[in-house]
């Protein structure tokens, strides 16, 4: 979203998992950018293909997935360059990584990736200090001791008390926090540009979670490392977020600064994320779970797809699937996109067709408020 050479360009990137029951659309044309050192969000409810997106940039994704269109550019190289070509078949770019290239040259080295469990990175049978060791060894030119020393001067930096101590135990022997902040050394230990973090602390209580997340802003200010934060909370995002990209059903519906994305919110659905949040200038009265519960990534609604949860949906968005553009002066080409407006939103209420001569869609009748998104709510209670 800016003139500077990013650090990791992603563009119109599409996943798919080809199951019994048919095509899921997990992520389904996602474009975005992290500029060094700039830790950016990837926010939505479950579902909304955030993790898939995150496994997709490390090329990480499982059968029956498949990374079916986009690019991926990382410090100029093509971690992802598929093309669809018109007859489905696709088309991999001579440019894009080998699987061994990536194993060899980015994972671990150049994007760490850190995920929610802590448990199933570590393996319960091996002494933490170990494996931490062992990766070191692995993936950076040193000896055995000179890992072992890099590891208990990791284990230190990210906070664990008493690491020569701790070195010799084992996962289970560690608090939930302290197996992340683990997990954090793990990620940092090859000093990386970028760092992916898949709800990293979700399952943390929220005095760890500060904690983490105060670390997290410490070691990202001492070593300029980027990261891309995977969260359904828009606590986390308020509080660690440089950038954030709200994904809805597989597609980024909009994205900003964080300023802007609190404060100058502009797509429905961010709005309704926020509501279900507490915030210190609104009351806790006004809390507002989103209506509905979001829809199968197979067969995604036609035209919006918020449309049918949508407290603003009009006739047109039932058919018309907005462009993804400044909200300004209803500008909605990509040549425009890539201009001067660093907001970018698809709805069609800032486009210029027939919003405000169609009629609303009456969706409180047709969606009862199913309760849907209570692990927002949680997450957003915890936060007070
Ligand atoms: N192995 C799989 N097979 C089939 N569908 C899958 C698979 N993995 C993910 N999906 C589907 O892809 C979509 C996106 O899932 P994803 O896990 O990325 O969502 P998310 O936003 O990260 O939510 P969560 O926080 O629950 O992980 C969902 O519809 C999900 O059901």
């Amino acid at each position: 979203m800016s003139h500077k050479e990013p650090l990791l360009k992603v563009e119109n990137l599409k996943t798919q998992f080809f199951t019994e029951e048919g095509t899921v659309r997990a992520v389904d044309g996602v474009s975005f950018e992290v500029q060094p050192g700039e830790l950016v969000g990837l926010v939505g409810e479950s579902g909304a293909g955030k993790s898939v997106a995150a496994q997709s940039i490390m090329r990480l994704v499982e059968e029956p997935g498949r990374i079916v269109d986009g690019t991926v550019t990382y410090k100029g190289r093509k971690l992802v360059d598929i093309e669809e070509r018109s007859d489905g078949t696709l088309e991999e770019s001579e440019e894009m990584l080998t699987q061994q290239e990536m194993r060899r040259d980015i994972r671990g080295k150049e994007i760490a990736i850190i995920f929610q469990d802590p448990m199933e990175s570590l393996n319960p049978v091996f002494k933490v200090g170990g494996q931490l060791r062992e990766f070191i060894e692995l993936n950076r030119d040193v000896s055995s001791a000179e890992a072992e020393e890099i590891a208990v001067d990791m284990l230190r930096e990210v906070g664990i008390p008493e690491p020569e101590k701790r070195y010799d135990e084992y996962p289970h022997q560690f608090s939930g926090g302290m197996r992340q902040r683990v997990l954090i050394a793990m990620a940092l230990a090859c000093e990386p540009s970028l760092i992916i973090a898949d709800e990293p602390t979700t399952a943390l209580d929220v005095t760890v979670e500060g904690q983490i997340l105060d670390l997290v802003e410490d070691l990202r200010e001492k070593y300029n490392t980027a990261f891309v934060w995977v969260t359904h909370d828009m606590g986390v995002v308020a509080e660690i977020c440089d950038s954030v990209n709200v994904m809805y059903l597989g597609e980024v519906i909009e994205q900003a600064d964080v300023e802007d994305l609190f404060y100058d919110t502009k797509h429905p659905y961010t709005e309704a994320l926020l509501r279900s949040i507490p915030r210190p200038d609104r009351t806790v009265e006004s809390l507002d779970p989103i209506s509905g519960v979001m829809p199968e990534a197979i067969n995604p609604p036609s035209g919006c797809r918020f449309h049918t949860r949508c407290p603003e949906a009009r006739e047109v968005c039932r058919e018309a699937h907005p462009k993804h553009g400044p909200p300004e002066e209803g500008v909605t080409d990509r040549e425009a996109a890539e201009g001067e407006s660093e907001h970018l939103v698809s709805c069609v209420k800032y486009e210029n067709v027939d919003y405000e001569h169609s009629e609303p869609l009456d969706n409180e009748s047709t969606e009862a408020f199913a309760g849907g998104l209570s692990e927002l709510r949680a997450g957003g209670d915890d936060g007070e």
